[in-house]
């Protein structure tokens, strides 16, 4: 039996309507104007990087009899379609696929810009089963431990593994990725950008240097 909670209510990614909670400043200056992008993984190398992520998901828990995919919105979303795909292509069985929205769960929600809620949903059941969080990019893995609280209200899985796109380093907690399909050294004032077809009409990953907004006149 399917579990759903929650549902969402616009479009989950817009940046020039984002709204903000608490009363902090919401947005750092430095994050205001980019450089332009360069691009560092193209659509090819990206749905090799799935394959292969699919083989070490696999690989890592061949003799599991339940596992279950579930992206973490945005992109971890259609990223998570693209990986349990890639899985039903090796083995040749489906392979269940959730999502799971993070947003109350966040420890730094006051801080930061939020966009609406989306959707939970699993496709049955999460205790005793083997749970593969999907993202597109871990930084500071305040997504992922968010998510690992989330996954507490559902259930008790047997074991939760963590697969991402990018790991651009610089964590804040002590999270690490059991699969990843590529490692970027990324300097603190970059932005890492995976764009995919399903969200954004092209599928790439880029890298940008934000730049600090000029102070405003005296
Ligand atoms: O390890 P962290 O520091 O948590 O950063 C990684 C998260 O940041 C991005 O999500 P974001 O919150 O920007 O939302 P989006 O997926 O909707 O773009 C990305 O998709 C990851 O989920
Ligand atoms: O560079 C980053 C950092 C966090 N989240 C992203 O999507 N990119």
């Amino acid at each position: 039996m399917p579990i759903q909670i929650g549902t969402r209510a616009e479009p989950a990614h817009d940046d020039d309507a984002r709204r903000w909670v608490g009363t902090e400043e919401p947005v750092a200056a430095e994050e205001r104007t980019e450089a332009p992008p360069r691009v560092v993984m193209d659509a090819d190398e990206i749905s090799r990087a799935i394959i292969r992520m699919a083989h070490q998901v696999l690989e890592n828990d061949h003799d599991v009899p339940r596992l279950i995919v579930v992206g973490l919105p945005t992109r971890g979303v259609p990223l998570a379609r693209r990986l349990a795909a890639a899985m039903e292509d090796i083995e040749g069985h489906t392979v269940p696929i959730g999502e799971l929205d993070v947003t109350f769960y966040r420890d730094d929600l006051r801080r930061q810009p939020t966009r609406s809620i989306g959707p939970t949903r699993m496709p049955g059941p999460i205790d005793d089963a083997v749970v593969i969080l999907v993202d597109d990019v871990l930084y500071s893995g305040r997504t992922v431990s968010a998510a690992l609280e989330a996954l507490k209200d559902i259930g008790r899985p047997r074991a939760v593994r963590l697969a991402v796109l990018v790991d651009r380093g610089h964590r804040e907690l002590p999270i690490r990725a059991d699969v990843v399909g590529k490692e970027l050294a990324t300097a603190s004032d970059e932005r890492v950008g995976v764009q995919l077809e399903e969200t954004d009409g092209v599928t790439r990953v880029t890298i940008s240097r934000l730049r600090r907004a000029p102070d405003p006149l005296p």
